[in-house]
């Protein structure tokens, strides 16, 4: 039986900390929240020892993307916070991916925190294959696009990669069954899609191979998010 509260991860998607401890403790079946660049940005690192004290799994999702010596320097930093998961993008290259691991795994040592996970960002949930060809001018098709930036990730050896569920079952099968694959768009069927544009049911996201889903608007925005928790619980139960 999958369990939501094993594998289902909360967005904190709002821009104050009042804002923030109040979803958590509206929701308080939810062990794994995302601190992501709204909140960090809004109100800096205050919300983690908040979630730490309660005893939450905590994934910081700064999508860092720069320079070897630069995202090395924010990894180390990053390091120091006790956290569990942490984002990169693919698109850095193995240079920095490689820089920012090593960087990570060395902060965490010094103040005796276990590294989070590294995982890449492959190519975001929003995007369409059109805007990979179009825009970006990728000239590979959008899943073997995904999957080289899973592998490019493992070989420069990250923990794993958030994708979206429609490539998990490739990346599971190309990377194998220790790589994390983290699933952001993932829409219950009564759910808008909004902007996200490559989703997937949480049923289908588990059964695709996902490890963990992310998963905001539909139980944030919801006018009951305790009861579009509890729905989602439901689903995954049975699937
Ligand atoms: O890194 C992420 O978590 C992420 C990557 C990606 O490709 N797509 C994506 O939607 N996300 C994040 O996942 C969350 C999805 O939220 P909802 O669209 O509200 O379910 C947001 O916090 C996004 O920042």
């Amino acid at each position: 039986m999958v369990l939501a509260a094993e594998r289902v991860i909360v967005p904190l998607d709002v821009s104050g900390e009042k804002d923030a401890i109040a979803l958590i403790s509206q929701l308080p079946d939810v062990q794994f929240w995302k601190v992501g660049l709204e909140l960090f940005v809004s109100t800096g690192a205050t919300i983690l020892p908040t979630l730490k004290n309660r005893q939450k799994r905590i994934f910081l999702d700064l999508k860092f993307h720069d320079i070897p010596n630069t995202v090395a320097g924010a990894c180390r930093a990053a390091g120091k916070y006790g956290v569990d998961l942490l984002t990169i993008h693919a698109t850095c290259g193995r240079k920095a991916l490689q820089a920012a691991k090593t960087a990570l795994v060395e902060g965490a040592a010094e103040v005796g925190y276990p590294p989070p996970k590294l995982i890449a960002i492959t190519l975001l949930t929003s995007l369409n294959s059109r805007d990979l060809a179009f825009d970006l001018k990728v000239p590979i098709e959008l899943p073997e696009y995904a999957l080289q930036m899973a592998v490019l990730a493992k070989e420069s050896g990250l923990d794993g990669a958030v994708c979206s569920p429609q490539e998990a079952a490739q990346l599971r099968q190309v990377c194998g069954d220790e790589f994390l694959l983290v699933c952001p768009g993932v829409r219950p069927k009564w759910a808008e899609t909004g902007d996200q544009s490559r989703t997937f049911t949480p049923s289908e996201a588990i059964k695709a191979g996902a490890d963990y889903l992310v998963i905001g608007r539909p139980i944030t925005a919801a006018t009951n998010p305790q009861e579009a928790w509890a729905k989602i619980g439901d689903e995954l139960a049975t699937s």
